[in-house]
């Protein structure tokens, strides 16, 4: 083998002298390089003596000129023409070994942050990655495998309910005798059918324990009524959380409900904080569920909160005015959709300056970072809040009520620490109560309840940082661990208002401001102050701003009128997945 080797440098080197004699060679190839470049010409050389027949007449121009003959070799030479090492014996093994091996996967730190960047992005909130998955792996499989029913399968019962998109029967199966009567739920919904069926098949396949247990959904066409979509559920249970808090009982009705039993502890507002404590933690647990998978409700409600008997837990149902934010569907639902007793003050969950839905790749490439821009999902939070607080105060339980309390809070600038002030050194003892049961543990209740409803939707807890919070520790917050009381500070920080504490440091530095400390003094604050121009209000300011409103409201118009143009374009990719009776 040393031999070989031996006379394989030998070769290479008389190959080398050789060459470099006859021809300069490439200046910027390395002397390891060029070597192998003089075995590979050699070989082309060869090659081309031995298996290429050129025309004499070329071969006679070459040897005289020279050139042509050195262009086709550089050019076999260069591009490689020729069998590898492996089959021709080159005989410069050595000189391989020698040159920079190619290098295989080689991790570096950017390369590695680069990769987690992108994995991390993938699967932010809504969730691309998932999404992916969900959409072309598993709603595929799942077509394949679940039942499929048609309208002469069911047996109509009683009505359960009946809104402006849809009437609600229970239902039981017709070729089933056997199976208990009424164990179904149909909705026969008009327009809004198409996405209350995709949602709820998201849902099944993401967080199947956060809504009503969905089984099919299809379009039913007929000469009389046209299209008509039918959406079947499993019967999770006669009450929905406003029929429990309609009860004088309420919570602990509720109580029953989810232990099964009756319980012997003395009744009071300990007690009654437990159970509301229980019912907000089921119910936030299904929102998350929803949120985490890039779904916002928008009609969170306690009608459309149900007590599912199987499960012993709370569910929602109607995502017939929800919106997908993974592929943007349902983005700008028409205004009506929302009920404005619960709807938060910023009615759109996506910013107005972006009304229109992009297109289902450009939504889903873009939507972690537009759930990041818009936060859509503390729309839901506002919902919930005001939930929170009817389970809290009886009287905000009746719709007028809750009209009330809506008014007041929006002469308070929408500040439930202002709203408190106003009404409690007036209030009557149930509404003390009520104060009363959110300020047990150290106010962690009226803590959580006030990062709830709040008007930035910026400012408000997410479903899922709020189930952190420590008003769900059970032991409250006497008995918080060290970890614990470090996670309330964590959330608290996370809850402050910044323009607050940017307001906060400026009268820092302003005390804090002398000629000879530096910093800013009250009277050089006062004069940064006044930089800004005062705004006067003149007629021709009034008749300019009124201008400009119109010029915004048409633009906003127009883009609406384009935007329902296009959604009609854009509704048919997702609709077709809905199955159709034949
Ligand atoms: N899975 C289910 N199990 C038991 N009851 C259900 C189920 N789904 C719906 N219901 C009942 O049907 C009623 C109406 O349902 P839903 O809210 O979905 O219909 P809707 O037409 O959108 O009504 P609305 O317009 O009033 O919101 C609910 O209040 C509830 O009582």
């Amino acid at each position: 083998m040393a031999t070989v080797a031996a006379g394989g440098v030998g070769i290479g080197v008389a190959k080398l002298q050789a060459h470099s004699s006859a021809k300069p060679t490439t200046p910027f190839l390395g002397k390891k390089l060029r070597v192998r470049y003089s075995n590979y010409e050699s070989q082309a050389r060869t090659r081309s003596r031995a298996n290429v027949s050129y025309p004499k007449q070329l071969l006679v121009l070459a040897s005289q000129g020279g050139l042509i003959i050195d262009a086709v070799r550089d050019l076999f030479v260069a591009v490689g023409v020729g069998l590898p090492c492996t089959v021709m014996e080159c005989g410069d093994m050595i000189y391989r070994s020698t040159l920079p091996k190619p290098s295989g996967l080689t991790v570096t730190v950017p390369g590695a942050l680069l990769a987690l960047g992108t994995l991390s992005y993938l699967w932010a909130t809504p969730g691309v990655a998932p999404g992916f998955f969900d959409m072309f792996v598993l709603a595929f499989v799942e077509r394949l495998f679940r039942p499929t029913f048609r309208k002469d399968d069911f047996v109509l019962g009683k009505k359960l309910g009946e809104g402006a998109f849809g009437v609600v029967y229970r239902v039981s199966l017709a070729k089933k005798p056997s199976s208990k009567e009424g164990d179904l739920v149909l909705k026969k919904a008009t327009e809004y059918g198409a996405v209350e069926i995709w949602m709820n098949e998201r849902v099944r396949r993401a967080c199947a324990n956060s809504c009503a247990d969905f089984v099919y959904g299809f379009l039913e066409t007929s000469a009389k009524k046209g299209g008509e979509y039918w959406l079947i559920w499993r019967f999770e249970g006669a009450d929905t959380l406003a029929d429990l808090m309609q009860s004088r009982e309420f919570p602990y009705n509720v109580e029953t409900m989810i232990l099964g039993e009756v319980q012997d502890f003395p009744k009071g507002l300990e007690r009654e904080n437990r159970i509301i404590q229980t019912i907000m933690r089921q119910f936030l647990f299904a929102l998350d569920g929803l949120h985490s998978t890039g779904i916002v409700h928008r009609d969170i409600k306690p009608q459309n909160v149900i007590f599912s008997e199987g499960s012993r837990t709370f569910k929602i149902i109607d995502l017939g005015a929800a919106a997908d934010l993974r592929v943007g569907i349902n983005y700008i639902p028409k205004e009506f959709l929302l009920d404005p007793r619960y709807a938060a003050p910023e009615q759109y969950i996506m910013s107005t300056q972006t009304p229109s839905a992009p297109s289902a790749p450009v939504a889903t490439a873009l939507s972690p970072v537009l759930w990041q821009m818009n936060l859509p999902d503390r729309f839901d939070i506002y919902s919930s809040g005001l939930i929170f607080l009817q389970m809290a105060f009886p009287a905000l339980r009746s719709d007028s009520g809750l009209i009330q309390f809506n008014r007041q809070l929006k002469r308070c600038d929408y500040d439930l620490v202002v709203w408190r002030k106003s009404v409690e050194p007036r209030a009557g003892a149930e509404m003390r109560r009520g104060f009363e049961l959110l300020d047990l543990d150290g106010g962690i209740g009226w803590e959580l309840l006030t990062s709830m409803v709040r008007y930035k939707a910026r400012q408000r807890t997410s479903a899922k940082a709020a189930l952190a919070h420590p008003y769900f520790d059970r032991e409250g917050l006497l008995a918080l661990s060290f970890m614990m009381k470090l996670r309330l500070q964590f959330f608290r920080a996370t809850q402050q208002d910044y323009g607050e504490a940017a307001k906060w440091v400026t009268r820092l530095m302003a005390k804090s401001g002398t000629e000879q400390d530096g910093g800013f003094t009250e009277a050089q604050l006062q004069e940064l102050r006044e930089i800004e121009p005062r705004k006067k209000a003149s007629p021709q300011r009034n008749a300019l701003a009124s201008a400009l409103r119109l010029q915004r409201k048409m633009i906003r118009t127009l883009n609406e009128s384009m935007d329902e143009l296009n959604q009609r374009r854009k509704s048919l990719w997702w609709s077709k997945w809905i199955p159709r009776e034949e």
